[in-house]
């Protein structure tokens, strides 16, 4: 640690993607001064290697799906390289210094590089060491997790990172793993052009969801052509030369040959080399860090170490960490201004409720609330209704032959929706509406006055709650 000690601001946030950064705006409002440090890009994963570049991808895919399937339009296809345009706008070209000017804006300050807790409050950045007067806010996301398999590092698999600014299609793509990541990225280069094999080791893709979620999107993409293995896992990796032709070898002995393989295997905490045990801070068996629904590290004594986002493995999608950044910011800015740090907004309780998630594959799968399966396991005496999407007609207006289904996990203690599904083209839009369902325990009797409109697909909800019998 250096001698002197910066002691300008009130709060420092580590990790400057979309959550810190949202840390830091809320923290700030009250008059605290902010400083985030980062390493990489200002705006994180999310911004430049995740959600954003593989909505852009995912886009035009579904655009010319949709419009496939409406008689009356013909000819709509997909041009690769104006895909990657596409993609390159969204990213800005991997320049981040739009979002540096809102740090401006803002009046917060960014410190680059690696910083690493050495004592209360107390952080350093590559030999600078800093005191923050009121709060620290770990928000260093997660890196995708490359497990120690026979010659896979050795490989130089793709992750996530190559997936979203790859400039070229690979002919053949071998993705290990069956979650949201490997299957967006399978749809994704598969309508590129590439010839896609995807490897789960579980029973079915997208483990989490519901299993006829799990079901359609694994038939959608066969049909595309992905080439989906399940129930096996990769015995080993080989790359004899590098650039060259990788060979994955999986458990049932079978051999997949490809020009790239992508680790699509889950993600592991930027907690590793960040001071925490240096502070006392507790991680789970995963390496996450523990916090409460104040998010605040509970294993840290006094009121300083908060933790927000991904690194708290609570949900790992921006909305719910920037949802949990609001509750940090905004109790760091009360206690500041001296007010109280209880209030309605300041605990982040929906996160255990099942978070609102769209998986953005053709068909989405639009969730939010608990599976049957969830919903089961907590003890809670348990409904389903599940119809299919074409019930509402606006479903079949949308798409001729629209696929995909519906369903409700209804409490029967309560008579409350618990968990919603919605499996089809654009039904990303309706999971914010199931969402209020859920969060604000409405009564089916009262959901019944909420009705839809002609010809929407929304009109899947009248059907659902005919089904259950209203
Ligand atoms: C391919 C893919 C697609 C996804 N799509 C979606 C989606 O559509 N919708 C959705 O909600 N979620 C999606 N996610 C998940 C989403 O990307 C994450 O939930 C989100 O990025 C978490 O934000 P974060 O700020 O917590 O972490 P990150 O975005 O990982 O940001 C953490 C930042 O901290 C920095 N950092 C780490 N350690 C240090 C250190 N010691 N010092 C300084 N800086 C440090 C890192 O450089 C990074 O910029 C996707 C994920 C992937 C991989
Ligand atoms: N649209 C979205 O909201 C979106 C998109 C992408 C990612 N994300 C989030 O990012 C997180 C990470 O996604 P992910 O897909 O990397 O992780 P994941 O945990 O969802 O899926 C990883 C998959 O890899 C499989 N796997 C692990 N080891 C394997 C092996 N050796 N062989 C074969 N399969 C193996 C697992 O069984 C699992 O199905 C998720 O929590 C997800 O919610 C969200």
């Amino acid at each position: 640690m250096s001698e002197a000690v910066d002691e300008s601001f009130d709060v420092i946030v580590v990790g400057a993607g979309a959550v810190g950064e949202n840390a830091a705006d809320r923290a700030g409002r009250s008059g605290l001064k902010v400083m985030v440090v980062e390493r990489r890009l200002v705006g994180g994963e999310c911004s430049f290697y995740a959600c954003t570049p593989t909505k852009a991808m995912l886009r035009p895919v579904h655009a010319a799906h949709a419009a496939q399937r409406v008689r009356g339009v013909a000819g709509a296809h997909l041009v690769p390289a104006e895909v990657m345009a596409r993609r390159d706008y969204w990213i800005s070209d991997l320049d981040d210094s739009g979002a540096v000017r809102w740090l401006e804006s803002a009046g917060i300050a960014l410190v680059r590089g690696t910083a690493r807790l050495v004592g209360e409050r107390l952080v350093e950045v590559d030999g600078t060491t800093y005191r923050a007067g009121a709060a620290v806010v770990v928000a260093t996301g997660t890196s995708p997790a490359v497990p120690d398999l026979p010659g896979l590092r050795d490989a130089k698999p793709w992750t996530n990172i190559e997936a979203t600014t790859s400039s070229t299609v690979p002919e053949r793509l071998v993705i290990l793993g069956g979650g949201v990541v490997a299957c967006e990225t399978a749809q994704i280069y598969c309508a590129l052009g590439s010839r896609v094999t995807l490897v789960e080791r579980g029973p079915r893709l997208l483990g989490r969801a519901e299993p006829f979620a799990s079901s359609l999107v694994a038939a959608a993409l066969a049909r595309e052509g992905v080439d989906v293995r399940l129930g096996v896992t990769v015995t080993a990796v080989s790359r004899p030369e590098p650039g060259g032709e990788v060979t994955v070898t999986l458990s049932d002995g079978s051999t997949v040959a490809g020009d790239e393989v992508m680790a699509a295997m889950g993600r592991t905490p930027n907690t590793g080399d960040l001071g925490l045990d240096v502070v006392g801070a507790e991680v789970d068996e995963s390496g996450y860090v523990v916090v409460d629904d104040s998010m605040r590290v509970t294993s840290v004594p006094g009121d300083w170490l908060y933790a927000v986002g991904d690194v708290t493995g609570r949900n790992l999608l921006t909305h719910m960490g920037k949802y949990q950044a609001r509750v940090a910011g905004d109790i760091i800015a009360a206690r500041g201004a001296g007010r109280a740090t209880d209030g309605p907004g300041m605990r982040a309780w929906a996160d255990h409720l099942g978070a609102p998630q769209v998986v953005f594959t053709d068909p989405e799968v639009s969730s939010v609330g608990l599976t049957e399966a969830a919903a089961r396991e907590r003890g809670m005496d348990v409904r389903v209704v599940n119809v299919k999407m074409r019930a509402a007609s606006g479903a079949g207006l949308q798409a001729d032959e629209y696929e995909g289904y519906a369903q409700i996990v209804v409490d029967e203690s309560r008579r409350v929706v618990v968990g919603a599904t919605f499996v089809g083209q654009d039904t990303a839009e309706m999971v914010h509406a199931a969402g209020i369902a859920v969060v604000g325990e409405v009564p089916l009797e009262r959901l019944w006055h909420v009705v839809p409109s002609f010809p929407t697909m929304s009109e899947i909800w009248l059907r659902l709650l005919e089904h259950y019998g209203l």
